[in-house]
């Protein structure tokens, strides 16, 4: 196992963020929603041990893809700002992104489930560091969205103790 999957996973829901950048310039909808923001905790919490995972860990790994998800937005929505103006791509409502971003947490859950045997080895934080890197400059990354994957992948890296559940348990 590698990080390949995971971070393609992290890279899909930031790559949603620009969209929700753009519905959010529309809307004058501010980037944080503390109350959405807790239903996805809470969701992603109770269906953790269904994919193999502690809910705290699954919680926290969350927690950076949430981050993660505001950086683009607010770097996206400073660039425009600079600019008067933002892309004029057709974009999807904020209700019908936040149902493709609900789609996406089983996926990432069952990715980073699957990243498990390398996330306690010692050489994890390198081979995390190395595997941004190269999967950043793979698919042409800008430097928002290179640091959108380290600030995902910061947590991933769990020392040798923490132990995953049996799914089911
Ligand atoms: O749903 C939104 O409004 C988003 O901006 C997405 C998202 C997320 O990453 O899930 C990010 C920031 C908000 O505080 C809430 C949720």
């Amino acid at each position: 196992a590698d990080f390949n999957l995971l971070l393609d996973k992290i890279n899909e829901r930031v790559a949603i963020a620009d969209q929700v950048a753009l519905s959010k310039w529309d809307s004058g909808k501010p980037v944080f929603d503390a109350q959405r923001e807790a239903d996805v905790l809470v969701r992603v919490g109770s269906q953790a041990s269904a994919h193999g995972l502690l809910s705290d860990d699954a919680r926290r790994f969350f927690t950076d893809q949430i981050e993660a998800n505001k950086w683009v937005q607010y770097g996206l929505l400073a660039q425009w700002h600079m600019a008067n103006q933002a892309p004029d791509t057709t974009r999807p409502d904020l209700a019908s992104l936040r149902q493709r971003l609900d789609r996406l947490q089983g996926e990432l859950l069952n990715a980073l489930r699957q990243a498990e045997p390398i996330r306690h080895r010692e050489e994890c934080p390198h081979a995390a560091a190395a595997a941004i890197d190269a999967y950043a400059t793979a698919h042409s990354l800008d430097s928002l969205h290179r640091l959108a994957l380290v600030r995902g992948m910061a947590n991933v890296c769990q020392g040798p103790q923490a132990v995953a559940q049996t799914p089911g348990a």
